[in-house]
């Protein structure tokens, strides 16, 4: 499935049985929503916010992506969750948890054709197999579930992340190989601004095309963070500017603030461009 050309800075997860919160983000910042009806929904209350949601999907979201995220297939609300969304207007595509191979990509295409596809990764099994999952023809993104990662490698929290750089490697190494959107996982303290900053600055140096998020309180920090800042697009257009000015010269290369500007660098020139007037043109 083509990466699409949209931003996805800030992805904005809201518990699918809280009607409040549905409501409210019809009005927030975010670049894409995740409606989730797994984690963050009581098992006593699966049932109900499966209808609050199909309902709540009926409402103007604007340009926000949506993406629902269903339960497992190894529960017992999986297969209805896709099942209800599979054809809802409402939805862009369906977030599946916990992928640990492709064949958990194939038995829910199966019943959601035609939709998009988007893989929680967030096991061991499926860090090994992160190439053969972004590689199935029907996914779009992957999104990386740090909280069950952590869990699975019984690692400890540490403002570096050391012990997820492997698995955060290995997912964007096989997004991008791929061409699939990938974005970071939660940062679990809401109301620590600088914490989150720093944690954005990494997954953007890292490549991701933005983070998951828990709060609206995250949703300024992560637009920051993920859109080209002022001195990327003044860069961007000199060396397009230089560049030009040395092809016109029968030259390859071009110096800019010292540093040689060659063909590969216009190609991030250009996207760099590209982003900012897709944020641009998003209306919010
Ligand atoms: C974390 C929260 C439980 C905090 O809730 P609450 O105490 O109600 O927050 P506030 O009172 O500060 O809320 C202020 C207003 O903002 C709205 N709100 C809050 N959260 C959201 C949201 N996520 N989306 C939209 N709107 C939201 C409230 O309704 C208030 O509105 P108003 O009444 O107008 O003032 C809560 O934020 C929350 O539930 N967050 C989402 C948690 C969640 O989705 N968790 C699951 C995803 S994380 C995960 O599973 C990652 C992955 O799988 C992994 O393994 O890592
Ligand atoms: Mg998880």
């Amino acid at each position: 499935m083509p990466k699409p050309a949209r931003p996805f800075r800030s992805v904005l997860y809201i518990p699918g049985s809280k009607e409040r919160a549905l409501e409210k983000a019809q009005g927030l910042a975010a670049d894409a929503i995740i409606f989730d009806l797994e984690d963050a929904v009581a098992p006593e209350e699966k049932a109900r916010a499966r209808a609050v949601l199909a309902q709540a999907l009926r409402a103007d979201y604007g340009p926000r992506a949506r993406i629902v995220r269903i339960n497992g297939f190894d529960t017992g609300w999986g297969r209805e969750d896709a099942a209800v969304f599979a054809g809802h207007p409402g939805v862009d595509a369906v977030l599946i948890p916990k992928v640990s191979t492709r064949a958990d990509l194939d038995a829910v295409a199966e019943i959601v054709p035609g939709k998009p596809l988007w893989a929680m990764m967030e096991t061991a099994l499926g860090m090994l197999n992160a190439a053969a999952i972004a590689a199935h023809p029907a996914l779009q993104g992957m999104v990386m579930g740090t909280n069950d990662l952590a869990r699975e490698l019984g690692a400890r929290t540490r403002a570096d992340r050391l012990p997820m750089m492997a698995g955060l490697g290995l997912c964007l190494l096989a997004a991008k190989a791929h061409d699939r959107v990938i974005v970071d996982g939660v940062y679990n303290a809401f109301k620590d601004d600088d914490g989150l900053r720093a944690e954005c600055e990494q997954g953007r140096d890292m490549g991701f095309d933005g983070k998951t998020l828990i709060h609206p309180l995250q949703l300024e920090i992560a637009n920051a963070a993920f859109a080209p800042s002022e001195a990327e697009l003044d860069l961007a257009r000199r060396q397009i500017a230089a560049f030009d000015a040395a092809l016109a010269e029968g030259q390859a290369v071009a110096v800019v603030d010292g540093r040689i500007v060659e063909n590969l660098h216009i190609v991030t020139a250009k996207a760099t461009l590209a982003r900012a007037d897709a944020i641009a043109g998003l209306v919010v």
